[in-house]
């Protein structure tokens, strides 16, 4: 089972939350791909930029998603840092060249969910991934959340939720990701590939 985590991150969080997902995707027993979206940001700014110089660093060997990714995965899992509650331009970005695919049905009845780091805890967690959902339907997608029966969605001080897994990077994105968020990424890999199994097989 083919689980594409597809994602941008700028410092390197939500990169570290694809990692996650992959374990989960792993445990399951399916094949996870991580690949990244195209940088927006001009070269020049994150040149003069440390902290963005380092999450490019962290990234630079993660192939970049191609269509053919999309095609060839069973399942989809798409992760972004929040941009004033919603998805980052360089994940829609992506997401307005799925155009061909769409039209060919691709994304219909396989499985997908939405992963996302903010920078506080109030700052759009929830916003973000249920505004990406609709962007989900319109491809046909079946959505992937994390049920309660995840215990960390009880416990957590930090991100995660039933919308799917989330982490809270805090001021200049330096705080890592704790115990129950990376729970709750691993799970959200499992459930992904379970489902993706089960769709397949019927
Ligand atoms: C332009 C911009 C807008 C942002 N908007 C929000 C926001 O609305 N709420 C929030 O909590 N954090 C916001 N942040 C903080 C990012 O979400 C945070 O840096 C990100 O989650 C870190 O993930 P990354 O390491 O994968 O880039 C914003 C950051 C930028 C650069």
């Amino acid at each position: 089972m083919k689980i594409l985590i597809v994602y941008y991150s700028t410092f390197g969080n939500t990169y570290k939350m694809a990692q996650l997902i992959a374990d989960g995707v792993k445990e399951a027993g399916g094949e996870p791909i991580i690949r990244r979206c195209p940088e927006l940001i001009p070269e020049n700014i994150i040149e003069s930029r440390p902290d963005m110089k380092a999450g490019a660093e962290m990234q630079k060997d993660v192939p970049l998603v191609t269509l053919e990714d999309f095609k060839q995965a069973d399942g989809y899992a798409f992760g972004t840092p929040t941009r004033f509650g919603n998805v980052s331009a360089q994940l829609k970005n992506v997401i307005d060249q799925l155009g061909p695919l769409w039209i060919q049905r691709v994304f219909e009845g396989k499985p997908a969910g939405v992963f996302v780091s903010t920078g506080t805890l109030h700052g759009g967690q929830e916003t973000t991934i249920l505004t990406f959902m609709t962007v989900l339907l319109h491809l046909g997608c079946i959505i992937v959340g994390v049920p309660y029966s995840v215990s960390d969605l009880y416990l957590t001080k930090g991100g995660g939720s039933p919308y799917g897994p989330g982490h809270i990077a805090e001021a200049e994105n330096k705080r890592e990701i704790d115990q129950n968020e990376a729970n709750i990424c691993k799970a959200f890999g499992r459930r992904l590939t379970e489902i993706a199994k089960r769709l397949k097989s019927t």
